[in-house]
């Protein structure tokens, strides 16, 4: 699975220490992170993370295009819900696109646990089987 990670400054220490938690699963799928949170969960968790660019500079925009392509199984983003930020208008429309590709998304730690612990337990491998059908890109159908 291809999963997805971003979090805002105020919750970077708690998506690595997440990540360093659940690593036994994270270190079977390929990750991807925009660039500042990528850098601290490579740093601290020894893991491979795809790094795109940071948030305010078009990796919101990034994981959105990869997210239209179905490119992406999770996302987890532990976005900061209390300050106002310059690139607002990239995270509605991330969080936006998850909802119109129908990919899992956790906004807090209680619904990244979940999701991680059900992808474990092959929850979301219907991912993996609906991209056979579904994926424009993938099965050849995109400009029929
Ligand atoms: O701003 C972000 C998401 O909106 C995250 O970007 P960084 O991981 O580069 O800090």
């Amino acid at each position: 699975m291809n999963i997805a990670l971003v979090a805002h400054d105020v919750y970077k220490n708690l998506l690595v220490d997440f990540v360093i938690a659940y690593k036994h699963i994270f270190q079977k799928h390929q990750l991807y992170a925009t660039g500042t949170t990528g850098r601290r969960i490579s740093e601290a968790a020894k893991l491979d993370v795809i790094r795109l660019r940071s948030g305010p500079f078009g990796g919101d925009q990034q994981i959105g295009a990869m997210i239209a392509m179905d490119d992406i199984d999770l996302l987890i983003f532990f976005r900061d819900p209390i300050s106002a930020l310059g690139h607002e208008p990239d995270i509605t429309a991330l969080l936006r696109l998850c909802d119109v590709q129908q990919i899992p998304l956790a906004t807090n730690l209680g619904t990244a646990e979940m999701l991680i612990r059900a992808m474990e337990n092959g929850f979301l491998s219907w991912r993996e089987e609906i991209r056979k059908y579904d994926s424009p890109r993938l099965n050849g159908t995109e400009n029929k």
